[in-house]
């Protein structure tokens, strides 16, 4: 490995620990040393190191370590290079005593005055994360440097020191401090506390205590519960030092925690058979998750993905607010093509940007597309399908043999690495891309509307316009100048003033601030269909109405079933724009569609028509799920209690309870992941929406 780094004391001096930049979650690398294996059998012609790492002269706040891996693409068998960034990078000289005094040392001060810090390594399988966290015989991982640390100061300040060991399996959680192994409940209140039911702590006086107990966990949990070694192999562990303190009555008080999180090492799965990657699915599940949360955490986004999976749920308080986060990334030191994916996304979760693809020999063609593909990716790090994103499993449709191909998709599908099986570079993962919503948009008005609605927004007419934004901005655009033409069946909307119709009064001031009052349409159809009528002082047919005068989720679902099918049964619509320009002016106009195939998006996202019938269904399929969902949430929101016992899994208990949660909060249901307040599991969810979805076309 090269590079040009300043001199290990004065990287000592640099305490790294507390993230210098300035994002919630740090992202560092750690390239393994040889094993003893691997020294002896190439004693003589070491190989070529395949990670260059380019360190800053000087570490400020906003340095990075950038990581140039030359690999095979096998896909094109010509050499490759990818860039990636990180916060820091460790190689194989720097062992785990640097790593430690730079990056946890700094922590365990604030996890004594009562911080949380959470350190969780991940990495392709045999890329050194027991290594680092657990050590092995004379090298201490991390997690006994720690323990070292934290029993000496807890014993200078008069605190104590306890821990839990537990593994998570499948979604499951085991707690491996108890001799039955029982699984652990992940329980949360409506504070957002994380409960973790039936954890055992045990209480901790000298290192060699720990250790004990450490190492001697990692071999029970290979033989706990007779679970095939497949099993074991694909769990994470996970291990919280508890800092207690004594309270005035003397009973012992939780002031700080500490958690290690060793994961399971990430296999790809298309490489799996079938019924090892189904398995592998849900393992890498908590990964992806994960990153999702980092990436959520360091974009600053309103949405934190951490239920979507066992793991992220059990470490949601140390992951979000003050905590100190260190996402420990272990890379193989020799040509991995996991070692390339587990990079690829840790470099997203890094920062939105961070992945550059510098160089691509030998063919052309492959660069382009290389360059595309990384483009496109800049976003997310791995699309997890949640009720939050709905469109990512179903957006990313493209001709066979391009990135992210779902093939035979479904509502309400579980998560699925949607991936092409062509394509073998690290970039080929699926992300939240802005370029593939534009198409939609694109086929449904003129060029020159996009242009006029680009300069509203005060964003560029290119590819950075925020498709949702825009889609959202002409879709009110089109309901001003048309309203009646979206009223579906069943409703008819009234105005005070107006008999024939009503739209928010606010709507029509300007389309600008029609614009920006739209946040929440989604769906042209089911939007208006809803909202005017419920909110804007429209009525709907008597018959619809029910005792409590709103009417009952079945006839409100089948006024969306309508409105969804005929909006499927629809052709687009065609924004027409008179020769003056004049958005006062525009006509709306169904219009056959016309399709041309294999249009593709150009550098500047000209793009006017959609790739594949395929594609357009699989949009407004989309469309309609999440139209579904949101008007089960509104119902949840809105609905009385006898309209709520109506529903599938909701008794008189959870009725009551959402009564108690709508009384602290208005709208307490704003994803599908919020159901598990009312003790729903994601599975239940997924088959009442899953019902739900089939009865709108019995
Ligand atoms: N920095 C290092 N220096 C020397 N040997 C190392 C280093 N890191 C790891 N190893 C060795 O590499 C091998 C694999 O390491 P380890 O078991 O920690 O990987 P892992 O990522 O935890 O694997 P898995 O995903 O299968 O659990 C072990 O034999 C370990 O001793």
């Amino acid at each position: 490995m090269t590079s040009s780094t300043p001199g290990p004391d004065q990287n000592l001096k640099v305490k790294m620990g507390v993230n210098p930049s300035r994002r919630p979650v740090r992202v560092i690398g750690r390239i393994r040393g040889f094993t003893c294996q691997e020294s002896e059998s190439f004693s003589h012609d070491s190989p070529k190191p395949w990670i260059t790492v380019s360190k800053p002269e000087h570490h400020g706040a906003s340095s990075e370590t950038t990581l140039t891996l030359s690999f095979l693409d096998q896909f094109n068998n010509s050499q490759k290079e990818a860039s990636y960034k990180l916060d820091y990078c460790y190689e194989q000289d720097e062992d785990t005593g640097t790593l430690f005094a730079r990056e946890i040392e700094p922590l365990t001060s604030d996890v004594l005055n009562g911080g949380h810090a959470s350190i969780i390594a991940y990495g392709a399988r045999g890329s050194g994360k027991t290594y680092t966290i657990q050590g092995a015989e004379n090298k201490p991982g991390i997690a006994v440097m720690t323990m070292t640390e934290l029993l000496s100061k807890a014993e200078e300040t008069g605190k104590s020191v306890s821990i839990s060991i537990f593994e998570v399996q499948q979604e499951h959680a085991y707690d491996l401090l108890d001799p039955k192994h029982s699984e652990v409940q992940v329980l949360e209140d409506c504070r957002g506390k994380i409960n973790l039911k039936g954890l055992s702590k045990v209480p901790v006086k000298s290192i060699l205590e720990f250790q004990n107990i450490y190492f001697s966990m990692s071999n029970i949990s290979k033989s706990a519960h007779k679970i095939p070694h497949e099993h074991t192999r694909r769990s994470h562990k996970c291990l919280i030092i508890h800092v207690l303190a004594m309270n005035d009555n003397s009973t012992p008080k939780l002031v700080g925690k500490m958690n290690f999180v060793d994961l399971a090492g990430y296999e790809d799965s298309r490489r799996i058979s079938r019924d090892g990657s189904a398995l592998l699915d849900r393992t890498n599940k908590s990964l992806h998750t994960l990153l999702n949360v980092v990436y959520a955490l360091n974009a600053n986004e309103m949405h934190v993905p951490y239920r979507e999976s066992k793991l992220t749920h059990i470490f949601k308080e140390s992951l979000r607010g003050t905590g100190h986060v260190v996402l420990l990334t272990c890379l193989n030191p020799h040509v991995c093509q996991d070692t390339l994916r587990t990079l690829s996304l840790a470099s997203r979760s890094c920062q939105s940007t961070n992945h550059v693809l510098t160089e691509s020999l030998n063919n052309a063609k492959s660069s382009a597309r290389f360059k595309m593909l990384s483009s496109q990716n800049s976003m997310k790090p791995f699309c997890t399908p949640s009720a939050r994103q709905p469109a990512v499993s179903s957006l990313h449709l493209s001709a066979k043999g391009t990135s992210c191909v779902s093939k035979g998709r479904k509502l309400f599908e579980e998560g699925k690495n949607i991936t092409s099986n062509q394509t073998r570079l690290p970039q080929d993962d699926c992300s939240d891309k802005k370029l593939e919503f534009v198409p939609e948009i694109a086929a449904a008005v003129s060029p020159s509307m996009l242009k006029k609605v680009s300069q509203e927004k005060s964003i560029p007419e290119s590819v950075a316009v925020s498709p949702s934004k825009l889609k959202k901005a002409l879709q009110v655009e089109s309901i001003l100048d048309n309203p009646s033409a979206f009223v579906p069946d069943g409703l008819v909307f009234q105005e005070k003033s107006n008999p024939e119709f009503s739209l928010d009064p606010e709507l029509k001031e300007n389309d600008i601030s029609a614009h920006k009052r739209s946040k929440n349409l989604e769906l042209i159809p089911a939007v208006v269909c809803e909202k005017s009528p419920l909110q804007d002082g429209s009525v709907i047919r008597k018959e619809t109405l029910n005792e409590h005068g709103s009417p009952p989720l079945s006839e409100r679902l089948r006024q969306l079933s309508n409105s969804l099918k005929s909006f499927c049964s629809s052709t687009p619509l065609h924004v027409k724009m008179l020769d003056n320009g004049d958005a006062q002016h525009n006509v709306i106009e169904p219009k056959t569609p016309i399709f041309e195939y294999g249009a593709r998006v150009t550098e500047r996202s000209e793009i006017t028509k959609y790739s594949s019938p395929w594609e357009l269904l699989s949009k407004r399929s989309s469309g309609m799920k999440d139209s579904l969902v949101q008007e089960y949430l509104r119902f949840l929101n809105s609905a009385s209690k006898e309209e709520l016992k109506g529903l599938r899994g909701i008794g008189e208990k959870r009725a009551t309870y959402i009564l108690q949660l709508r009384e602290e909060s208005p709208e307490p249901f704003k994803s599908l992941d919020d159901l598990q307040d009312i003790g729903l599991s994601a599975k239940q969810v997924k088959g009442m929406m899953k019902k739900m979805a089939g009865d709108l076309f019995s």
